[in-house]
């Protein structure tokens, strides 16, 4: 990727989703844009647009200054507008932060294909990647080969209620050019949540994607109730395969990344706070499929760890790697193939 600066004298923002986390990053933008020099302070928020109770979720937004659905009992900034149409949104912005669901970007990333202003440059918040023939794409790279944009991406210890909520929290920027490190984390940062920034975009994205198939295991310990001291062994285990599998598919991968926010916090937290967790905990106690148990527990909210686990074991099935990422192996097996939840330790050992 071409490191060549992008940055604007003021900067126009759009939010590409407004789902738990993209409306709580839109609140601090929000918030953020108002009081910093060099932003513009309206900031568009795209909305996949839907009903709720019977009218479009997007003029509740406007309306309430509350995201109902997603991201209900807090208040979003007056200047942050809610937009159906993804054009309209990205008309003028300089800055694209990408925060969909992993699922949907190709599909968004088509729609902005050749309409996106000449300076934009973009972060990815999403946790999940692509596969391809040779391997994975991180959605960074996704991001950069369709709109020929520069591309971070943030990731860390970040569940969006309390972050909303004002908790102190910690996260990650990985950049390629450190100007634009600084102006994302200029952007991002507040006094409760503070912004490390790497000169590792893939490391960072990478870790948020695959702990959420470690928190589908720490979820599968809990429904089994074995206790923290196995929870801790997922936990180590799970951020060893990780590292193994990051470093396999990308050079220059800096191991002190791995300690940074988006490593092991984010596998912590994730392992006891997140919706990965809770489904699959769910999927033990009930027996019911993780499809089900998403629509009947998340109210809409997407889980990205299944998806990952699936595609993460059809490369390393494709690779004959699946022995070298037992513990990958067995999530994804337990999540799909029926394997009964106990083998997650008995295939570690
Ligand atoms: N929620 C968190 O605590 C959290 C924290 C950090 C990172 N993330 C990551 O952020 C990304 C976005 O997650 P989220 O929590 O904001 O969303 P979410 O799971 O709360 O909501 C799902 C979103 O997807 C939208 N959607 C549904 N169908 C769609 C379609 N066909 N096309 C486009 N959008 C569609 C919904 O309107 C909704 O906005 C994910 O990769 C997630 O892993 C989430
Ligand atoms: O709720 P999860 O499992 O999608 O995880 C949320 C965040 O990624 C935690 O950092």
């Amino acid at each position: 990727m071409a490191i060549e600066s992008k940055i604007t004298d003021v900067e126009k923002i759009a939010v590409i989703g407004s789902g738990n986390w993209g409306t709580a990053i839109a609140r601090i933008i929000g918030v953020n844009v108002v009081q910093l020099k060099g932003f513009d302070r309206e900031v568009k928020m795209w909305v996949f647009e839907e009903t709720v109770g019977g009218k479009n979720l997007t003029e509740l937004i406007n309306e309430k200054h509350e995201n109902v659905k997603y991201l209900p009992g807090f208040k979003i900034p007056e200047n942050v507008k809610a937009v159906p149409d993804l054009l309209e949104t990205i008309k003028d912005a300089t800055i694209l932060v990408f925060v969909i669901p992993h699922q949907f970007l190709h599909d968004v990333c088509d729609q902005l294909k050749g309409k996106v202003h000449i300076k934009a440059k973009a972060i990815t918040l999403i946790k999940g990647f692509d596969t391809s023939d040779t391997g994975i794409r991180p959605m960074s790279e996704v991001i950069h080969e369709v709109l020929k944009v520069p591309v971070c991406t943030l990731s860390g210890a970040n569940i969006a209620n309390e972050i909303a909520a004002e908790k102190f929290s910690e996260t990650t920027i990985g950049y390629r050019n450190r100007q634009e490190g600084e102006l994302f984390k200029r952007l991002f940062e507040t006094k409760y949540y503070r912004v490390g920034i790497v000169d590792d975009v893939v490391g960072v994205e990478l870790c948020g994607a695959l702990k959420n198939v470690v928190a589908i295991g720490a979820g599968i310990i809990d429904g089994l109730k074995m206790g923290d001291n196995t929870k801790a062994a997922i936990i180590r285990i799970g951020l060893l395969e990780m590292k193994k599998f990051i470093k396999m598919f990308y050079k220059g991968i800096k191991d002190e990344t791995f300690f940074e926010s988006c490593g092991i916090a984010d596998v912590i937290t994730s392992c006891y706070g997140g919706r990965n967790r809770k489904v699959a905990e769910a999927h033990v106690l009930t027996g019911k499929s993780f499809d089900q148990l998403e629509k009947e527990l998340l109210n809409g909210q997407k889980l990205q760890g299944t998806l990952t686990a699936k595609e993460l074991n059809m490369v390393l099935k494709r690779k004959g790697l699946e022995r070298e990422f037992p513990l990958f192996t067995t999530i994804y097996k337990i999540s799909f193939e029926g394997v009964a939840p106990q083998k997650i330790v008995e295939d570690i050992i």
